[in-house]
């Protein structure tokens, strides 16, 4: 047990042979919990099929239901799920620790008739979202609070118009207005102002997700996106594997300069995650994706890696923990925003590696981090699975190293511990 917080620490499996495996992931949190928003908006039902179950998309699907969606869940499989589009009412919404939760479901709760309050986990009421309240204020909706827990009364219908925000702290203030956009009065146009908005491919794959809705976003200004009011259409959706979950796995073969593949890795994709095989290539490894295998062996001994990850922010804890391995210094950058995910993140990977005996420091816009060798400890997780996915990553090849609150994964991915055991052949 760890002292400090009760819970008992996962002792990470440490490599004892060559590694040689093969993993499937479940489907993507961003594309599942983008899908079911614009199910439950739709003109007529929605299938979705390759469905994340996690904690993160199971509170979407709970928040739908409670506001009166359809949500049907195939008895003999559960990742086989139909939205049937209702009138949506009064609802208590639990956001967890979920950003796709808390800031795509305000807009579709404003379209409801009744009082819709929000909540989430005490860590998530320190969470970046009054943006996406003040423009949803801006835009006609009447809502009380800056931030979780707060309220929306709604009238079931949104003027809408126009709304410039300042967006650098997370893409999903945009994806989120967006999503719903179409459903307004006069539908939408936002535009950012201020630094630069982190995750853009997370705001293409609302856009293309959106198209294939039938709804076209305008893009022709710089950094402003447009959308005329109209219908959004019900898809039978198909949802691609999490690709930046696959990251931690395809990190485990780089580590251990063992192979790891990933099948049904998709041939073109709007999802970040996707940008992993790369930034292993920069550390050395060897890369093939082949019929949708994706295949990645690691180096003998890892480069580090200079990388601004604006673009792909949730990839850095994966990397971060790479670099604490790799043979000398990293620098990773455009990341401040990371400061307002699940944890700190920049803080919370830096005490950490330090812990091990690494040497880890925070800059203004991210982390420099020189290999070292590490030795074993306790390694804090911060109700962030990715804190703790990067934890048993080191573990992979650092003995002794136990992770607290390893549970913390189910946010995107229940079966991690035995995912992981049954990559190494522990099961
Ligand atoms: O829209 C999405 O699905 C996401 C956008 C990104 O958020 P930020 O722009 O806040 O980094 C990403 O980090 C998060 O994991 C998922
Ligand atoms: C930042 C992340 O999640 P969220 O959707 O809660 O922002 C993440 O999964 O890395």
């Amino acid at each position: 047990m760890n002292p400090t917080s009760g819970r008992s620490v996962w002792q990470a499996p440490t490599l004892t042979t060559g590694l040689d495996a093969r993993v499937d992931l479940p489907g993507s949190k961003s594309i599942t919990n983008r899908a079911l928003i614009l199910a439950a908006l739709a003109d007529g039902v929605s299938t979705v099929t390759g469905t994340l179950r996690s904690r993160d998309t199971d509170l979407m699907l709970d928040a739908l239901s409670a506001l009166g969606i359809g949500v049907d869940a195939d008895i003999d499989d559960p990742t086989r799920v139909t939205i049937t589009p209702a009138a949506m009412h009064d609802a208590d919404v639990d956001c967890g620790l979920a950003g796709t939760v808390m800031r795509f479901l305000p807009p579709v709760a404003a379209l409801a008739t009744g009082t819709v309050h929000f909540d989430g986990d005490e860590q998530a009421r320190s969470r970046p979202l009054h943006t996406i309240l003040n423009a949803l204020r801006g835009l006609g909706v009447d809502i009380d609070g800056d931030g979780l827990p707060f309220t929306v009364t709604a009238s079931g219908s949104v003027p809408g118009g126009e709304v410039t925000i300042d967006a650098s702290a997370s893409s999903q203030f945009v994806s989120g207005l967006l999503l719903s956009g179409a459903r307004f009065d006069d539908g939408v146009v936002v535009r950012h102002s201020g630094r630069p908005v982190p995750s853009m491919p997370h705001i293409e794959m609302t856009v293309d997700m959106l198209a294939t809705a039938g709804v076209v976003v305008d893009r022709t200004e710089a950094d402003t996106w447009c959308i005329a009011a109209g219908p959004i259409a019900a898809v039978d959706w198909s949802i691609e594997p999490d690709l930046s979950n696959a990251g931690a796995f395809l990190a485990a073969a780089a580590a251990t300069g063992g192979t790891v593949s990933v099948p049904r890795w998709p041939a073109s994709t709007t999802q970040p995650g996707a940008q992993i095989v790369d930034l292993l290539v920069q550390m050395g490894a060897t890369a093939t994706l082949t019929d949708g295998l994706c295949s990645v062996t690691g180096p003998a001994s890892l480069r580090p890696l200079t990388a601004d990850l604006r673009a792909v922010g949730e990839l850095t804890p994966t990397i971060a923990a790479l670099c604490a391995l790799a043979d000398g210094e990293s620098v990773l950058s455009g990341i401040g925003h990371l400061r307002g995910h699940e944890t700190d993140r920049l803080a919370a990977l830096s005490t950490e590696i330090n812990r091990l005996g690494g040497d880890c420091t925070e800059t203004a816009d991210g982390l420099r981090i020189v290999g070292r060798p590490l030795h074993g400890g306790v390694w804090h997780s911060y109700a962030d699975h990715r804190m703790a996915t990067a934890g048993a990553l080191i573990g992979l090849v650092v003995e002794g190293v136990g992770v607290d609150d390893i549970a913390t994964t189910s946010k995107t991915l229940p079966d991690f511990p035995g995912m992981w055991s049954a990559m190494i052949g522990e099961q």
